[in-house]
C-alpha cells in the first residue's frame, strides 16, 4: 500500500483526475512513490535541496521510470507473442494428430486467441505507451496472415490450424479481419474502456460459441436466415453476455474500470442482443462476421456506455 505522500498540486490533480487516488498510487507510474518523492511540493516541504537540483533529480527519476516501463512492456510483448505462437502450434499439432477436427480447431483458436489476449492486457505497464506495445502482437500476427495468405512463404502450421479448407487465401478473410478487430480494440479502447473488451467478448466468445453450438444443436433455423439457428444465436447471447460481464468484473477488480453495477447488467444485455441479432442476419457473404459483430458491439456499447 503506497504511503500517503504529500502531492505537488500538479501531481495531486493529475493522480485524482486520472482516477488514481491514494488506493491506486502504486499502479500508475506518475503516481508511484518514487515519482511523488521527487515532486517539488514534497521536497519543498522537507528542504532536501535547491529547486534546480531537485528538478534535475526529478527528470532523472522520470527517465528511469520511463526506461523501466519500456523494458517492462518489451518483456510483456515478447511473452504474449510467444503465447500466440504456442497457441497456434498446439492446435495445429492436435489437428495433425487427428485429436480434433480442423473446423473445431479453427473455432477454438478463434475463441481463445482474442480472449487470452484481452486477459493479458494487465501484464503491460501503466504507461500511456503500453497499449502500442500490446498492439504489436496483433500487428505481427496480421503480417503473418498476409504473408502466408499471399503464399509468399507458406506456413503449413498456420494454415492447418486457422483455415477451414487448408487454402492459404482463406487467411486473408476471417482471420485477418479478426486480428484487425483486436488491433482496433487495443489501440482505441484498451483496458480503461468497456467498449473494446466487449467487442472481443462478442466476436471471440459469442460468435465462436455460436458456431460450435449451432453446428451441433442447430436443427431449428432462424426464419430470416436458414444458415443460422436459434441454438447458435441463443448460445452467442448467453456466452457473449457472460464473458463481457466477466471481463468488466476482471478489469474493475484490477482498478482499471469503475462500473455502476446497478445498470451495467442491463447495458451489457442490450449490447449482447444487438451483436447477436447482427450476427444472425443473412449478410455473411457481403460482410464477414469478424467485421459486423465487433462493429455492431462497438457502436452499441458506445451508445450504451459512452466513450
Ligand atoms: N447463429 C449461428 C451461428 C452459426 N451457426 C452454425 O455455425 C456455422 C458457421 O457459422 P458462422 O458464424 O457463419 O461461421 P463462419 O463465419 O462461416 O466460419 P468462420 O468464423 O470459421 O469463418 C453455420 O453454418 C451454422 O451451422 C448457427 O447455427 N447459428
Ligand atoms: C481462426 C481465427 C479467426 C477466424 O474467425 C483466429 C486467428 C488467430 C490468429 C492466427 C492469431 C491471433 C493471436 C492474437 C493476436 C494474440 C493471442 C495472444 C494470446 C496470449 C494467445
Amino acid at each position: 500500500m503506497a504511503a500517503n505522500l504529500p502531492l505537488s498540486p500538479i501531481t495531486h490533480h493529475f493522480c485524482l483526475r486520472s482516477g488514481f487516488g491514494s488506493r491506486a498510487l502504486t499502479t500508475h507510474r506518475f503516481c508511484s512513490p518514487s515519482f511523488l518523492i521527487s515532486s517539488p511540493c514534497f521536497i519543498g516541504l522537507t528542504g532536501l535541496g535547491s529547486a534546480s537540483q531537485l528538478r534535475a533529480r526529478r527528470s532523472l527519476i522520470s527517465s528511469a521510470v520511463a526506461t523501466n516501463s519500456m523494458l517492462h512492456d518489451v518483456g510483456a510483448t515478447v511473452a504474449v507473442l510467444g503465447g500466440a505462437y504456442a497457441l497456434v502450434v498446439s492446435f495445429e499439432s492436435l489437428t495433425k494428430r487427428n485429436v480434433i477436427q480442423q473446423s473445431l480447431s479453427r473455432k477454438l483458436v478463434h475463441i481463445l486467441s482474442g480472449l487470452l489476449f484481452v486477459l493479458a492486457w494487465p501484464i503491460f505497464s501503466g504507461s500511456s505507451e503500453a497499449r502500442y506495445f500490446a498492439a504489436f502482437v496483433p500487428l505481427v500476427n496480421g503480417l503473418r496472415l498476409v504473408i502466408n495468405g499471399l503464399s509468399l512463404s507458406p506456413n503449413s502450421t498456420l494454415i492447418k490450424s486457422v483455415t477451414r479448407e487448408g487454402r492459404p487465401e482463406e487467411l486473408l478473410k476471417g482471420p485477418l479481419f479478426y486480428v484487425l478487430a483486436l488491433l482496433i480494440s487495443v489501440v482505441f479502447f484498451w483496458r480503461d474502456s468497456p467498449i473494446g473488451m466487449m467487442s472481443l467478448a462478442m466476436m471471440c466468445g459469442g460468435d465462436g460459441i455460436a458456431d460450435i453450438m449451432g453446428r451441433k444443436y442447430g436443427s431449428v433455423k432462424i426464419p430470416y436466415n436458414p444458415r443460422k439457428s436459434w441454438a447458435g444465436s441463443i448460445s452467442m447471447f448467453i456466452f457473449g453476455f457472460s464473458i463481457s460481464i466477466g471481463l468488466l468484473y476482471y478489469y474493475s477488480s484490477l482498478g482499471y474500470l469503475d462500473m455502476n453495477w446497478g445498470t451495467t447488467f442491463q447495458r451489457v444485455a442490450i449490447v449482447s442482443m444487438v451483436a447477436t441479432v447482427v450476427e444472425s442476419l443473412p449478410i455473411t457473404d457481403q460482410l464477414d462476421d469478424n467485421v459486423s459483430v465487433p462493429l455492431a458491439t462497438i457502436l452499441a456499447a458506445y451508445l450504451s456506455f459512452g466513450n
